[in-house]
């Protein structure tokens, strides 16, 4: 089979829900996927992986970015071209950081670039939202930034979030796998008209919080009724690291995505010391974690 053409792309890790935004709101981080499709003439898939846990990643037609590349194609009716697909790991799998969001955007965006850019942005955006059923990790992993993404009547309105220069987000990665769909399964599909305002008055307070830096603000915004209430029986030690993030100085703690990532926002005095009491945290549980301090990533899917 000879090469007909070839792209990479490089895709951010994401954060999502933020405590309060559930399925809403997210930011892209400095940690990545980095992956190269070459379209060949001929029939046949080649996958091959490298990077953190890539004996994890499917390498035949069931593999995520290969369904998002597929999938493009049939949108645009034309059948996919003969692929190999090697694929870059940075972003820990089913942890709560978004990996699951890189591997559709990635799908998608390395696709409408050797199609020769049929869809917008937007339109990338769209098929994306549908893929993953939910907009707040492949909207910032599209498009970088921190995100808050609503319907309309035709669509998504996306609104970035001003993210305060001195806010850092802290993530507390454990050795453990916590697949979304299993963290969406112990949701309840009602909530009180109590918890509906709670979360709403929460997240305007995290908006303003993030914009801000204002710290009474971020303590306080952190919090959620929603999700995490549910999640947290999930996660063994949520409370211990909560407590030990909060003793050295962070505003708060939630589950990154549906978890088991712990995230903690915090500002630059304090990052150090919240990042050994996270680690130490867990390490008390028995729970071995890598933790640290990661940058808001601006610049969203790349192509490089
Ligand atoms: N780079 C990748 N290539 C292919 N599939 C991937 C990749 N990253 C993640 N996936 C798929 O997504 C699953 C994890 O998704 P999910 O449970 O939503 O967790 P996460 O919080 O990491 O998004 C993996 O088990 C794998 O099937
Ligand atoms: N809103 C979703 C976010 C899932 O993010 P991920 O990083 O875990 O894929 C949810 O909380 O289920």
């Amino acid at each position: 089979m000879s090469v007909i053409s070839t792209v990479t792309v490089r895709v951010p890790a994401t954060t999502a829900n933020l405590g309060p935004g559930f399925d809403c709101i997210g930011a892209a981080l400095g940690l990545y996927n980095e992956v190269k499709f070459t379209s060949l003439d001929g029939e046949g898939l080649i996958i091959q992986v490298a990077g953190v846990e890539a004996e994890k990643v499917q390498t035949d037609e069931t593999n995520l970015l290969y369904q998002a590349f597929a999938k493009f194609y049939r949108y645009i009716e034309k059948t996919p071209p003969a692929v190999k697909i090697e694929i870059e790991l940075g972003v820990p799998l089913a942890r709560g950081l978004g990996s699951s969001a890189t591997a559709i955007v990635g799908g998608l965006v390395a696709a409408n670039q050797l199609a020769g850019s049929p869809l917008s942005t937007l339109q990338v955006m769209e098929l994306a939202i549908a893929m993953e059923g939910h907009p707040d990790n492949v909207v910032p992993a599209l498009i970088g930034g921190c995100r808050l993404a609503a319907t309309s009547a035709t669509g998504w309105e996306i609104c970035d979030v001003p993210w305060h220069e001195h806010i850092i987000p802290v993530v507390a990665i454990p050795d453990f796998e916590l697949s979304t769909s299993q963290a969406r399964q112990v949701l309840p599909t009602e909530y009180s008209r109590a918890d509906a305002i709670f979360n709403a008055a929460h997240l305007g307070l995290l908006l303003r919080g993030l914009a801000t830096g204002k710290a009474e603000w971020l303590q306080a915004a952190l919090q959620d009724k929603l999700h995490q209430p549910y999640r947290q029986a999930l996660i063994p030690g949520y409370a211990a690291v909560e407590a030990a993030a909060v003793d050295a100085g962070a505003y708060g703690m939630v589950i990154s995505g549906a978890g088991p990532t712990l995230l903690a926002l915090t500002d630059a005095d304090h990052t150090q010391a919240v990042t050994a009491a996270m680690a130490n945290a867990w390490k008390q549980q028995g729970i071995i974690s890598i933790v640290r301090s990661l940058p808001i990533d601006m610049q969203g899917a790349v192509v490089l």
